[in-house]
C-alpha cells in the first residue's frame, strides 16, 4: 500500500506538486496518468523518498523511503532505465545492489531469469538495447522482493513484444497481492493493464477512480454514422440522442443511441447510411474530458474528484 497525504513540493516558486492526497491498494495495477510537468515523477520521487516534501507525506507500506537502510526490500522502482554504468555486465550491476542489501548471488540469477536476462547476465550494458535495459531495471526492481513496485513509464521505447511483455509483468505482480504504481502517457495502454487510475494536472488530484468508472463517465453508447446527408439525419437523431456531432463531412457521431436505434432512424425517414459502427470507449477520449474539465474547474479541482467518486 502506498500513502500520499497532503503532499506538496515547490521549487522556487514552482509549486510542482500540490496537497496531493490518493492510496494505491495492494492486488491491483493503478495508473499514474497527467500531462506533461503534472508533478508525477516529482511525486513518485518523494513516495521513494528520493526527494523531500515541502509539506505531506509519502508512506510506503506505512513508511517514509528516506533513509530505509535497505529499502530494496520494501520497495522496487524503475525509474531511468539509462542510470546504468554502461560498462558493468547486467549481473554485476545487480550484484552491486544484492551486495548492499545483504541478499545472496542466487537471488542475482533469480532476478535476471524471471526478466528474460538468464543468457545477456554476463553482457556489458552498454551493449544492452532498451528493451533489456529496462528488463534489467526491472530486476533490479524485484532484488528484494518488495510488496510495492513503482514504474515510471515502463514501456516508453519498448517493441510492441517488449510491451507485452510488461503489461502481463504487471498484471502478474498484481495478482502475487503485490501494489504497483505505473506512470504512463500511453492512455491504450493504461486501458489494457490498469484496475485503477490517478490522474493529476498541475500537481493537483484530478481523479482516483477505476478504469471500468471512468469509462463509464464517458455515458452512453457513441456511434459513428456516414451518411449523404448529415444535416437531416443530425436533426432527426437530436430530440432522443445526448448528442449528435459533425465529425467529417458527411459523418456524424451520435452519443446515447445504440447502432440500431441510429439506423432504424434514418431507414424511417429515408436517409441512406453508408456505415454505421460502434466508436470504441476509450480511456483516452475519457482523460481529455476529465483534463479538460480541470483546466476549467483550475482551482476547483475537490468539485472533480467528488463527482468522479474520489476524496481529495
Ligand atoms: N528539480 C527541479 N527544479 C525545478 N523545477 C522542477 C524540478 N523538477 C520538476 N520541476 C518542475 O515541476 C513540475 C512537475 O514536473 P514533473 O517532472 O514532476 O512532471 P511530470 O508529470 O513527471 O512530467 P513529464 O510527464 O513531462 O515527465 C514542472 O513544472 C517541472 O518543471
Amino acid at each position: 500500500m502506498i500513502t500520499v497525504s497532503h503532499l506538496t513540493k515547490d521549487y522556487g516558486a514552482v509549486r510542482a506538486v500540490d496537497d496531493l492526497s490518493f492510496t494505491v491498494e495492494p492486488g491491483k495495477v493503478t495508473g499514474f496518468l497527467g500531462p506533461n510537468g503534472a508533478g508525477k515523477s516529482t511525486t513518485l520521487r518523494m513516495v521513494l523518498g528520493l526527494d523531500r516534501p515541502t509539506s505531506g507525506e509519502a508512506l510506503v507500506a506505512g513508511r517514509r523511503c528516506a533513509g530505509l537502510a535497505a529499502p530494496l526490500h520494501v520497495v522496487g522502482a524503475l525509474l531511468d532505465a539509462d542510470a546504468m554504468h554502461p560498462g558493468r555486465t547486467g549481473r554485476g550491476h545487480l550484484r552491486v545492489a544484492a551486495t548492499t542489501h545483504g541478499l545472496p548471488r542466487r537471488r542475482v540469477d533469480e532476478v535476471l531469469d524471471r526478466v528474460g536476462l538468464a543468457a545477456a547476465g554476463q553482457r556489458r550494458i552498454k551493449g544492452y538495447s532498451l528493451g533489456m535495459r529496462q528488463r534489467l531495471g526491472i530486476a533490479a526492481a524485484l532484488l528484494g522482493d518488495p510488496e510495492v513496485l513503482v514504474f515510471d513509464e515502463p514501456v516508453n521505447g519498448l517493441d510492441v513484444d517488449g510491451v507485452r511483455w510488461i503489461r502481463d509483468l504487471l498484471r502478474g505482480f498484481a495478482d502475487e497481492g503485490r501494489t504497483v504504481l505505473v506512470s504512463s502517457h500511453l492512455m491504450s495502454e493504461m486501458q489494457l493493464v490498469a484496475d485503477q487510475v490517478v490522474v493529476i494536472g498541475r500537481g493537483r488530484l484530478v481523479a482516483d477512480v477505476s478504469v471500468a468508472e471512468m469509462l463509464r463517465g464517458l455515458g452512453g453508447a457513441r456511434v459513428r454514422v456516414r451518411t449523404p446527408d448529415p444535416d437531416r439525419l443530425s436533426v432527426a437523431l437530436a430530440a432522443d440522442a445526448d448528442d449528435v456531432t459533425r465529425s467529417g463531412p458527411d459523418e456524424l457521431e451520435v452519443t446515447g443511441l445504440a447502432a440500431p436505434a441510429v439506423g432504424d432512424r434514418a431507414h424511417a425517414l429515408g436517409i441512406a447510411v453508408h456505415h454505421l459502427s460502434d466508436v470504441e470507449q476509450s480511456l483516452e477520449r475519457a482523460y481529455v474530458q476529465l483534463t479538460e474539465g480541470a483546466a476549467e474547474y483550475a482551482g476547483r479541482t475537490t468539485t472533480i474528484t467528488a463527482t468522479a467518486g474520489a476524496a481529495s
